[in-house]
């Protein structure tokens, strides 16, 4: 037994190591061989020691070298020197001399200790080649160095251009494994690589200022705006990482000539799917150089490099104290501390394997921090870590086996295929027995086609990306230019209208990388099509060899194919992304129009519209109504085709008859008569409705009525204008298409109706053009004449004196009124009143008042209810401001109350003289006056299809609208 000294022996007697052992690693050994073998298992992080040469100042000096190596897991430190005799008083002594400062002879263990002569790729065999192993076996791995400054950190990491580094090496490794498993595993790889700077992160790759740290409960610690690269191939690892050690912050000190400031982290993400399960691995490496700690005083550092030196200290200090937590066992761990104990908590005490190199000088100039850096690693071998693979699914489910059983039946079919064809070819081969010149000729071929079809793929991919960042563009400037329309707060306006900005130059500058990447693929394509040609014309400089002819255009085939395939992928997500934004604009749209209509409903209850409000939400309600806007799908809109298809969404109105016409303008005289069909599917694209009539072509100006043959639900009137045009007109009346009792569909808003002209032949039509005449006058006209016939059907049946009106119109010039009733649905009534919407013309001397008896006795038989009356007096064209002037007064001399109004053109009343207080309102607008030159006798729709239950509560308004146009044309106005 040794005899404790002094102070220094006992802390020898307590140091780390007292004997040499290598129990730490063979426990490690052990356990990390367990981790391979199961999801989960602890480890120790593995620690090893490496020792650099003296440097030329180092030996320069002579300095003495603190370090001895005793093998290849233990080294003591400071160990004792070869003592020169010891005089005293001229004689010999036994003892030391006790002035002189005893040497520590410390022994510390490691899992290796590699010595002064010890090469890169030595300490990569050791250190991280297994790890590359052990990261396929999808496990996170680490690997930090740690060391003073110019302790050879990042001689060890990244070596130099002659000396490749760990990470290279590993790298090399890693690449060379994957190749091994690419039969049965896929794999994704991206990098990103950073700087810890003064406290501050910053992106190697892309520097773009300093990030921010967020920590996720899932994933762990993040870097948002950190820029992580795809790579495919080990050259563009190398490349990338390259370009982040260039970036990476280095300066001169006294210690280093080339000393690195800052902390580098180095990441490489792998994505690793089983091809057979599909079963997911996501693994990280991380390469961690860490600056090296230094003593202001022997560095000689000043000024800036001060600052640098102290928050390097800092960091490590705090990485320091991670460890001495971590070691102990305790429950905290000060990772807040810094940015760089936070970015490494995942490798120091994370589902990680970490590694950590332990650089020293030998030099006893670096004693302290020798010492300190063997302290550091002795307690970092304490540290057990808790490593499970990262499986995202360890489990297929059924859907996926589905998927892996087709995709495998699909390669089935696909091999069975190139079976037979390589067996019926070498059928054709032996019975023809094809030159072997013609077989070199397709060899030759295949290649340069193969490199073909590659770029063609790759500028559909630009193209797709092209068109993928125009439309974000676009949904962008969208959004930007609907953002004022909305918000209230400026401030925050402006915020977001230049976040969107930046974005869009963001996708815009993407966009113009993509359009370069593009053009200079073409250029490439290009050239080597030509070289293509060159080569087809040297295998056949003639031109007379038909076999290779044939192959040739069958390569082209192939290849065309192979472009629309990839083009069709890309169509359909495009499509896809369309859809979506279709949808979630559609549902702005409806939620906008309910707010709207909220507050409409108040500013009208509180009495404070405005006219011009009053009148834009009239417009708003009318531009949703689409009346204005049918027109023909574009794209078929100058085809010579028979078959057009338009929306009839804006036709079909919720409760009344719609319709529009429809000019079939032929290039030549058109046939005598002209079959047109239709369809009308719902949104489902299902069968539904459908509609057929014969269109007779007539002289010009000459009206015409055949015979309507309308399917089961629609109904078709036609007319025929002039020889080269027919017009027919098509109505769908919304009591016909309900699903109900009939069971009918029930065609929305977003339904279709195609037509189809055929001649007497049956022969289809050409149409050179189409135009939806809906617009016009006369559809003005039919539209009017319609509403009145229908109107006046409802008006007969809830007691209105409709022959007294008939009269009374026939005698006069007619200013048609059109009456608009809107109820609000109630005691489950799905539908509106049976005036909404209702058309019906007056006299200019119409009757002071007209009686309009409340529907509701229809709908519950009451009589004694009919008798309760509302009056509405409607007052002719000539006096519209008067007459809205009388209508409010002896309105409210009959206690209605004035709800709202409209002083010149429009006014809403509430009247309250119905049966239990309820109201009614009715929107009449003044419409042209027309005259009629050929009155005809259009027929009422059944009065009981129109005729609802009324509602309890019913709102609405009176509205008088400026005359508008005059039209030539006269107008049939009352029927029976
Ligand atoms: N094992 C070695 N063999 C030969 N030369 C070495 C070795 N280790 C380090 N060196 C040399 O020592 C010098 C300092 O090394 P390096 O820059 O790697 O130190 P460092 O720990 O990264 O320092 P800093 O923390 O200041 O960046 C370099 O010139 C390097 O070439």
């Amino acid at each position: 037994m040794k005899m404790v000294l002094n102070k220094r022996d006992l802390e020898r007697a307590f140091s780390p190591i007292k004997h040499r052992k290598s129990g730490g690693r063979r426990s490690l050994n052990k356990s990390h061989k367990g981790g391979n073998s199961v999801n989960e298992t602890s480890s120790s992080m593995r620690v090893y020691v490496r020792i650099r040469p003296q440097n030329p100042k180092e030996i320069e000096n002579n300095t003495r070298s603190i370090i001895q190596v005793v093998d290849e897991n233990v080294l003591i430190f400071d160990s004792k020197e070869e003592t020169e005799p010891f005089f005293f008083h001229g004689s010999k002594q036994n003892c030391r001399d006790l002035q002189k400062k005893q040497n520590k002879e410390l022994n510390f263990g490691f899992d290796r200790v590699f010595g002064c002569n010890s090469s890169n790729e030595a300490v990569f065999e050791v250190s991280t080649k297994d790890i590359v192993k052990s990261l396929l076996d999808g496990f996170n791995c680490s690997v930090f160095a740690y060391g003073a400054t110019g302790a050879g950190k990042t001689y060890t990491m990244l070596g130099s251009n002659t000396v490749p580094g760990i990470t290279y090496l590993t790298i090399v490794e890693l690449y060379k494994q994957m190749e091994i498993l690419s039969s049965e595993k896929e794999f994704n790889l991206g990098v990103s690589h950073l700087e810890v700077y003064n406290e501050n992160v910053q992106d190697l790759i892309q520097p773009s200022g300093p990030l921010h740290l967020r920590e996720d409960s899932n994933y762990g610690v993040r870097i948002p705006g950190l820029s992580l690269h795809r790579i495919t191939n080990a050259d563009e690892l190398f490349a990338l990482m390259a370009k982040g050690n260039k970036n990476r912050t280095q300066h001169p000190t006294d210690s280093n000539a080339e000393s690195s400031r800052s902390h580098s982290v180095f990441q490489l993400y792998i994505r690793m799917t089983n091809k057979l399960d599909r079963n997911l691995k996501i693994m990280k490496l991380s390469m961690i150089d860490l600056a090296g700690s230094e003593r202001g005083s022997a560095t000689g550092c000043k000024g800036m490099r001060f600052t640098e030196g102290s928050n390097i200290n800092k960091s490590l200090l705090a990485l320091g104290n991670c460890i001495n937590s971590l070691a102990g066992g305790l429950k905290h761990i000060p990772y807040r501390d810094s940015k760089l104990t936070r970015l490494l908590k995942d490798s120091l005490g994370g589902n990680c394997q970490t590694v950590m190199i332990a650089n020293v000088s030998p030099s006893s100039n670096s004693y302290e921090d020798t010492y300190n850096t063997l302290k550091y690693a002795t307690r970092a071998k304490k540290i057990k870590q808790m490593i499970k693979k990262n499986i995202v699914s360890v489990q297929l489910n059924a859907a996926q086996y589905s998927k892996v059983v087709e995709s495998l039946t699909a390669e089935n079919e696909e091999l069975k295929l190139k079976l037979r064809t390589y067996e019926a070819q070498n059928a054709c081969q032996k019975s023809t027995t094809m030159s072997t010149v013609q077989s070199n000729h397709k060899e030759k071929l295949s290649a340069p086609y193969q490199e073909l079809e590659a770029m063609n793929t790759e500028i559909s991919k630009l193209v797709k990306e092209i068109k993928l960042l125009n439309w974000r563009n676009h949904v962008k400037q969208k959004i930007a230019d609907r953002l004022p329309c909305l918000s209230i707060n400026n401030i925050q306006l402006d915020k977001r209208l230049n976040r969107i900005k930046t974005s869009m130059r963001q996708l815009q500058g993407r966009e113009s990388s993509f359009k370069q990447k593009l053009r200079e693929t073409i250029i490439r394509r290009n050239d080597h099509f030509e070289r293509i040609n060159s080569l087809i014309k040297t295998l056949d400089q003639d031109g007379t060899n038909t076999e290779l002819n044939q192959h040739i255009a069958i390569l082209h085939l192939q290849l065309e194919l192979h472009e629309k395939d990839v083009q069709l992928g890309h169509y359909q997500q495009l499509l896809s992304m369309q859809q979506n934004e279709l949808q979630s604009e559609d549902l702005i749209v409806k939620e906008m129009c309910n707010t709207l209509k909220q507050y409409h409903f108040l500013l009208q209850g509180n009495n404070i519209t405005t006219e011009e409000m009053a009148s834009h939400y009239d417009e708003l309600v009318h531009k949703l109504e689409g009346f204005k806007h049918i027109s023909w799908k574009k794209d078929q809109e100058t085809n010579v085709n028979s078959n057009f298809t338009f929306s009839f969404a804006e036709m079909l109105r919720e409760n009344l008859c719609s319709e529009g016409i429809i000019r079939v303008e032929t290039a030549n005289k058109p046939p005598a008569n002209i079959t047109v069909t239709g369809s009308v599917t719902d949104c489902t694209g299902q069968d539904g409705l459908s509609l057929s009539t014969v269109l007779t072509a007539l002289p010009d100006n000459e009206l015409s009525e055949s015979e309507s043959e309308a399917g089961d639900n629609g109904q078709c009137g036609e007319r025929s204008d002039a020889l080269r045009s027919t017009s027919l007109g098509v109505s769908l009346s919304a009591n016909e298409t309900e699903a109900g009792a009939e069971g009918k569909r029930d065609v929305k808003s977003n339904s279709r109706v195609i037509l189809e002209t055929v001649n007497e032949d049956g022969h289809q039509l050409p149409v050179s053009q189409t135009s939806l005449s809906e617009n016009t006058e006369e559809s003005e006209i039919q539209k009017v004449r319609d509403k009145t016939m229908e109107c006046c059907g409802i008006l007969k049946e809830i007691n209105l004196p409709v022959d007294s009106m008939r009269d009374v119109v026939a005698e006069c010039s007619v200013t048609p009124l059109k009456v608009h009733c809107d109820t609000a649905v109630q005691n489950g009534c799905s539908t509106n009143c049976s005036l909404l919407n209702s058309t019906f013309l007056l006299p200019k001397s119409s009757p002071s008042h007209v009686q309009v008896k409340s529907p509701r006795k229809l709908a519950e038989g009451n009589s004694t209810q009919s008798k309760k009356q509302i009056t509405v007096n409607v007052l002719d064209s000539s006096k519209k401001r008067n007459g809205s002037t009388d209508l409010k007064r002896r309105l409210c001399n009959k206690e209605n109350r004035v709800a709202g109004m409209k002083a010149k053109q429009s006014a809403v009343y509430r009247g309250a003289g119905h049966d239990s207080g309820k109201d009614h309102t009715f929107t009449v607008p003044v419409l042209p006056q027309l005259r009629t030159s050929k009155p005809s006798t259009p027929k009422l729709t059944p009065i009981s299809k129109h005729c609802r239950p009324v509602t309890n509560q019913v709102s609405g308004k009176v509205a008088y609208m400026k005359q508008r146009n005059q039209l030539n044309r006269a107008h049939p106005y009352i029927a029976n």
